[in-house]
């Protein structure tokens, strides 16, 4: 095999509870993970010309160390003694720094694609210690599907299905940092927490509309302080006919759950014609592998 080519699907957070800091830095998390159909793509070829040359589609996205693609073949090359060469296209469809783990999924990608290009036999849970290495989300979008993930996003258990829906993604033209996120999080008593055990049991009932009525980040206490635009735009999904609507991860992606695909659709176009909420702009649906 000369080269392999990948989708690298987006995720959002059903659920997002941060149990506490930890000595490291890092937070103990409890989330409710779901793929969904929104996917940049990737093909890597083996090449006679030694290092590692990256392409991608978007300028300001770097080519080198900086790109997590990058970071994922320099590491998994290095872990397998490989020396040959690589070349790495990339072509971005999920939105950077949106809470969509767009780049983490890059990753995961890379690393499940060189493991079958150079036939190594890493086992998945292999491939996701090394993925955590780079970033807390990378096992789970080595995973992918409905998933509890808890530890610093690294423990991970398969859960019932989210029951077939209707998902829409407004992303404000804003740029937030996961890192500053976690780092101003308050874990004090006046912050409420999600039951994500209740989630659970409203997946293992495949009852969407008990899931969505518990539906909660407890980031966003954070974001939206800084970014009421987040809370506007969750407004204007409720009353377009959503179900519930969240900001995904650390923001400042907000997402809506719909059943009703007419309804989704024509929210789709509200908010593709009024601008001023987010110009990235999409409606997919649940994916699994
Ligand atoms: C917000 C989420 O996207 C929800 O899925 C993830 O928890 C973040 O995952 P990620 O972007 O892969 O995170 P990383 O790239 O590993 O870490 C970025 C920064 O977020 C903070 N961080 C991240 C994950 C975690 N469990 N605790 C943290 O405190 C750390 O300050 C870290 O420096
Ligand atoms: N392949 C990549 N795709 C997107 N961003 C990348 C990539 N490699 C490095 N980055 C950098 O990583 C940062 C975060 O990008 P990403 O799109 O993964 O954020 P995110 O969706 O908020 O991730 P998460 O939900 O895991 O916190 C950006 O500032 C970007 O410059």
């Amino acid at each position: 095999m000369n080269y392999i080519r990948k989708n690298a699907y987006a995720k959002i957070n059903l659920g997002l509870d941060v149990i506490r800091k930890r000595e490291d830095g890092y937070h103990d998390v409890c989330m409710i993970m779901q793929s969904i159909d929104l996917y940049d793509k990737i093909t890597i070829s083996r090449s006679s010309k030694p290092g590692i040359r990256l392409h991608n589609n978007l300028s300001y996205l770097p080519t080198g160390q900086g790109n997590l693609v990058y970071k994922a073949a320099s590491l998994f090359l290095s872990e397998n003694n490989i020396t040959e060469g690589l070349s790495i296209e990339l072509n971005k469809h999920i939105p950077v720094a949106a809470g969509l783990a767009g780049g983490s999924s890059d990753a995961a990608v890379t690393l499940l694609g060189l493991n079958e290009l150079f036939e190594t036999g890493l086992s998945k849970e292999a491939l996701m210690k090394l993925g955590v290495k780079l970033g807390a989300d990378i096992p789970y979008c080595i995973m992918l599907g409905t998933v509890l993930s808890e530890g610093i996003g690294e423990v991970l258990t398969p859960l019932s299905p989210l029951p077939d829906c209707h998902i829409l993604l407004v992303k404000p033209d804003i740029n937030v940092s996961t890192k500053y996120v976690y780092e101003n999080l308050k874990l004090d008593g006046s912050v409420s927490h999600p039951d994500i055990n209740a989630m659970i049991a409203s997946l293992d009932r495949a009852d969407l509309s008990s899931l969505t009525k518990r539906m909660d980040n407890i980031l966003q206490t954070v974001t939206i302080k800084e970014y009421p635009i987040i809370a506007e735009i969750k407004h204007k999904m409720n009353e377009t006919g959503a179900l519930a609507s969240l900001m995904s991860g650390s923001g400042p992606t907000v997402f809506g759950i719909y059943s009703d695909i007419k309804v989704a659709e024509s929210a789709f176009r509200f908010f593709k014609k009024n601008r001023t909420y987010g110009k990235q702009v999409f409606l997919t649906k649940p994916y699994w592998p």
